[in-house]
């Protein structure tokens, strides 16, 4: 059995749910995965923003606004009188329930409750739609079986568990569809697998109970070699290895949330990424197998902060590393880039939520300088260190100021760490270098 993902744009209208419609309606048993409708859980976000910071009448706003082009959604899906108003009823409730929200005292259990509203909504109507199209269908509840445990990590003996339990009570069902990126905490409170989470939950699942294949539909005909919405001329990836995509995903290739890979490479279960307007189009094939050697694709991730630490201390000392390594597991932050000359480290974090406290103890042993809005650009492909078109890359030293590079770390992937106003531009000049120009 197969687990397919559609995310927001291929649910986000009529149209687009027709295509998903088509696709999953050829007579296999399968799971499907939903995102919220395109644009939803950004104005769930800004909702719950609106009620931190005090706002109750700019949330309300928002939350009438949203229902509006819900109640039409439901109109342009449903001609079926008695499924059209009872799915009206549900969202009606769910809005009713956001409005409640707004004069309550935000918390980030209120946050989570509020954005997850996005999946529900969007599964409730488009299992509504295929029992409307006589497609048998069942929704399985996601947070009757998807949970996080204390560091956040999914909980895959209690998933695996839960998950056989509400698969076994619908046996006779073709189409089983159920909610992305929401789950329980702890706590049993519904919390979520961070922003892009549905590729995420679909891995899970298909690891859960060793699915014949995750497929990832979406609005674009695979993995790019670069980021399209900055880049012309960028091509799909026919195939990527599980360590390709993990560095691509990890490095911000928006297509697939960071840790989509990792709970299906153990068990080398292929993840196809696949065009929900383009069906026919190949796409790209992630599993186990590497295709070619040298650069493949190029990723860039932002909101990053470089912190240089410079001591008199490291000159033909020992420990001073450990001593910065011990500040930053402390405050549980994660190191992605590191450079070291004979007097001083730099260093890369992507979550500067501990940045104060880490800073006050790195003051104490050393001087420190700190740049934000820094990008890391990210080259990907296997063997790329050792590659003879590799040197192409240093081209780019002409055009733009690099902070940091990291090269050698892996045989996989060249890491840059830049400005992030020079992403664009270093961006498109790598396109063309490395893969425009046929000879340098
Ligand atoms: N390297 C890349 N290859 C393909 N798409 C990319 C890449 N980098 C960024 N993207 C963007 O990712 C988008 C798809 O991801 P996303 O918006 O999360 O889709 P969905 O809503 O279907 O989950 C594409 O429309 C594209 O603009
Ligand atoms: N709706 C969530 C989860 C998700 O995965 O969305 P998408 O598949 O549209 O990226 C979000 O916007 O983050």
């Amino acid at each position: 059995m197969k687990v397919l993902k559609f995310g927001g744009t291929s649910v986000g209208s009529v149209e687009n749910m027709t295509n998903v419609k088509n696709i999953i309606n050829d007579g296999e048993k399968k799971i499907v995965v939903l995102s919220a409708m395109s644009g939803t859980t950004n104005q769930l976000v800004a909702i719950g923003q609106d009620i931190e910071a005090g706002n109750s009448a700019a949330a309300v706003e928002k939350v009438t606004t949203l229902h509006e082009t819900y109640k039409v959604t439901v109109d342009n899906l449903l001609q079926n009188g008695d499924l059209n108003a009872s799915v009206k009823a549900y969202v009606a409730n769910v809005f009713s329930f956001l409005e409640s929200c707004a004069s309550k005292t935000f918390c980030v259990n209120l946050e989570n409750q509020i954005v997850a509203q996005g999946e529900l909504l969007s599964t409730y109507m488009f299992n509504a739609f295929l029992n409307q199209e006589g497609v048998s269908s069942t929704l399985l509840p996601a947070l009757d079986f998807m949970r996080i445990d204390e560091n956040k990590e999914p909980d895959i003996a209690y998933i695996k568990e839960n998950f056989k339990k509400v698969f076994e009570a619908t046996p006779d069902s073709e189409i089983y569809i159920t909610q992305g990126f929401i789950c329980l905490d702890t706590e049993d409170q519904i919390s979520n697998l961070q922003r892009g989470g549905s590729d995420y939950t679909a891995t899970i699942i298909g690891a859960a109970f060793l699915a014949e294949e995750v497929q990832i539909w979406t609005d674009i005909d695979g993995m790019h070699n670069n980021d399209p919405r900055h880049v012309e001329n960028t091509h799909p990836i026919s195939n990527l290895s599980f360590d390709e995509a993990a560095e691509l995903a990890y490095f911000g290739a928006k297509i697939l949330h960071p840790q989509t890979v990792t709970p299906v490479r153990a068990d080398n279960i292929p993840v196809r990424l696949k065009n929900t307007m383009e069906p026919s189009a190949h796409g790209t094939l992630i599993s186990s197998v590497t295709a070619g050697d040298g650069i493949k694709a190029i990723a860039a991730k932002d909101g990053i902060t470089a912190i240089k630490i410079k001591s008199a201390r490291m000159l033909q000392a020992h420990g001073f590393l450990k001593k910065v390594f011990e500040i930053f597991e402390t405050y549980k932050t994660s190191i992605d880039m590191i450079t070291t000359s004979e007097v001083a480290v730099s260093l890369t974090i992507d979550d500067d939520s501990n940045l104060e406290p880490i800073l006050a103890e790195l003051d104490k042993i050393a001087t420190i300088e700190v740049d934000k809005n820094q990008s890391i650009v990210c080259l990907v492909g296997h063997e790329v260190v050792n590659h003879d078109d590799t040197f192409r890359l240093f081209k780019i030293l002409q055009d733009v100021k690099i902070r940091m590079i990291s090269y050698g770390g892996s045989q996989n992937n060249i890491s840059l760490l830049i400005d992030s106003k020079d992403k664009i531009n270093t961006l498109q000049k790598l396109n063309t270098y490395l893969f425009e120009l046929v000879t340098p």
